[in-house]
């Protein structure tokens, strides 16, 4: 499982190089027909990745012209044997009339930003909007990040050996277009020698640990998430209660204020309703075991009560998701929460909620992967960082990137909806990290199903479909 996710890991080899040339060359000849290209290459390996394309659609009658960053004298020797023919200078002046322009520039090996006749030669491209196919990566994204210091949008990208994290964290991935990898044989064998802590999410990660229906079970041995349900904006603790049913908990039950109940009571059917007249109630209903997952922070309201409310839910040691306001309302004093936590713990921030909690703490400058890493260190949770491209991260330091998610998820409660479906998979026992990336990954897949026009309440009707599919998947694996 994790060598198929590796996306570290970078093997300068000239076999790999050949390969990886070719393979590039035979995505062209495949989706384009002969058209007059421009190969763009640099003083390294991606430049030697360039010089094979060449080659070989020269080979194959492609009107070729190669322009290269330095001169060839200065380049890497071995490197230099691959093309014979000649070479420009690599500059605006050399797109001339080219139709397909390949960026084998940078690739991997870029640690300063993009300057001089490459940034200006591939900012010219992009603005006579020309087709640049980028090898490995749009030269200018640094492959570890996805950060940009003068890439281009390319229309596609076929990167090399396996994915990186910049082909899936932002800007990196917008700016590479389609993605296509190459998954040769060689490439597999070479990149299978690495241990990984970087993987892209899907169901090969955790199919295997979701929860599965028992034959002779009953509701209770599907778990009970409890949620701690806010006042006045009672709509998002109803969405998260919505999402944990849907995704399997065999009962939910939302721990309402008494001036909420008949709202909340009103607006359910099969999820339950529990009223908490004082912060004692809400300790007795904490103290009965067989709520099995807790979450608390979606409409709870940012102040002393949500603190407090918070600080008993850990108290039990027993998974928890604390989202939202949750988080927010330990901004000033985000110690205070860390120190508290005793269990398995999964923290769901926006962005905005992240800085809140951890700007103190820690450098804000750094790139999401690394944030949510070292907030999940901090923190002792899981952290599932949201965005486009949701990152979670383990204390342990394993990492998972999501790429499944349509923006169409940019709407009010989807985050709600996802804290529910956490913590519906935490009550049925699965482990926190697994469960947070098959949460952010069935999310996304739910709304994908949709389409535009999509709103949070829709979400969890979706999930179903996206179950019975991976039940498919796990039927025909196991
Ligand atoms: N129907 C409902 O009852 C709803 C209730 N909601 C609840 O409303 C409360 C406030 O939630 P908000 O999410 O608005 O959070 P906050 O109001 O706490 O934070 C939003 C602020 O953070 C900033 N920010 C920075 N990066 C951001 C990012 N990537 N995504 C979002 N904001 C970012 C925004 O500019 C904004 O100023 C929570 O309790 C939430 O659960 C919302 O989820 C919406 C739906
Ligand atoms: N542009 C986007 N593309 C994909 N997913 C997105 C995008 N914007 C937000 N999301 C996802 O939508 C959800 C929004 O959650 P959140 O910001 O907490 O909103 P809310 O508090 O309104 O529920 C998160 O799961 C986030 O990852
Ligand atoms: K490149």
């Amino acid at each position: 499982m994790r060598q198929a996710y590796n996306l570290h890991c970078y093997i300068d080899d000239s076999t790999l190089i050949e390969n990886a040339g070719n393979y590039v060359a035979q995505i062209i000849q495949k989706r384009w027909t002969p058209s007059p290209v421009l190969v763009l290459c640099g003083p390294g390996g991606n430049g030697g990745e360039g010089f094979v394309v060449a080659k070989r659609l020269a080979k194959s009658g492609w009107p070729v012209r190669v322009a290269v960053l330095i001169a060839r004298e200065s380049t890497v020797a071995h490197l230099t044997e691959l093309w014979d023919g000649p070479v420009e200078a690599l500059t605006p002046a050399a797109l001339k009339d080219a139709v397909l322009v390949i960026d084998a520039i940078f690739g991997t090996g870029l640690n300063r930003p993009l300057g001089g006749q490459a940034a200006l030669t591939l900012a010219c491209a992009a603005e006579r909007k020309m087709t640049i196919i980028a090898v490995d990566v749009p030269s200018g994204m640094y492959s570890d990040t996805g950060a940009s210091e003068g890439a281009v949008p390319c229309s596609l990208t076929v990167a090399c050996f396996h994915k990186k994290p910049g082909h899936l964290l932002q800007p990196g991935r917008s700016l590479c277009g389609e993605l296509l990898v190459d998954s040769s044989e060689t490439s597999v064998t070479q990149s299978a020698q690495f241990i990984p802590d970087t993987f892209e999410n899907g169901p090969t990660l955790w199919v295997d640990r979701l929860p599965m229906l028992q034959t002779v079970g009953n509701k209770y041995t599907r778990g009970h998430a409890l949620i701690w349900g806010g006042w006045p904006a009672t709509g998002a603790a109803r969405m998260a209660a919505m999402g944990a049913s849907r995704i399997g908990a065999g009962l939910t039950t939302i721990a309402v204020p008494e001036v909420a109940l008949q709202v909340y009571a009103a607006a359910l059917t099969s999820v339950m309703v529990s009223p908490v007249a004082r912060p004692e109630d809400f300790g007795r209903l904490l103290a009965d075991a067989r709520y099995t997952g807790l979450i608390i922070g979606p409409g709870a309201g940012v102040g002393p009560e949500t603190r407090a409310y918070v600080l008993a839910i850990l108290r039990t040691g027993r998974a928890t998701v604390l989202d939202a306001d949750a988080l927010s309302c330990f901004k000033d004093d985000p110690l205070t929460l860390f120190n508290a936590i005793v269990g398995p713990c999964v923290l769901t921030p926006h962005e905005g909620e992240f800085k809140r909690l951890f700007e103190g703490l820690l450098d804000m400058k750094g790139d999401k992967l690394t944030r949510a890493r070292a907030a999940a260190h901090t923190s002792g949770c899981t952290i599932v960082l949201k965005g486009s491209d949701t990152v979670i991260a383990a204390p342990d330091g394993d990492a998972i990137i999501n790429a499944n998610a349509p923006p169409t998820l940019a709407t009010a409660g989807a985050g709600d909806v996802l804290a529910g479906i956490v913590v519906g998979l935490l009550a049925q026992g699965m482990a926190p990290f697994y469960a947070a990336a098959a949460a952010v990954w069935l999310h996304g897949a739910a709304a994908s199903s949709y389409g535009l026009g999509l709103i949070a309440e829709d979400l969890p009707g979706l999930l179903p479909k996206e179950l019975q599919k991976l039940q498919k998947i796990w039927n025909h694996n196991y």
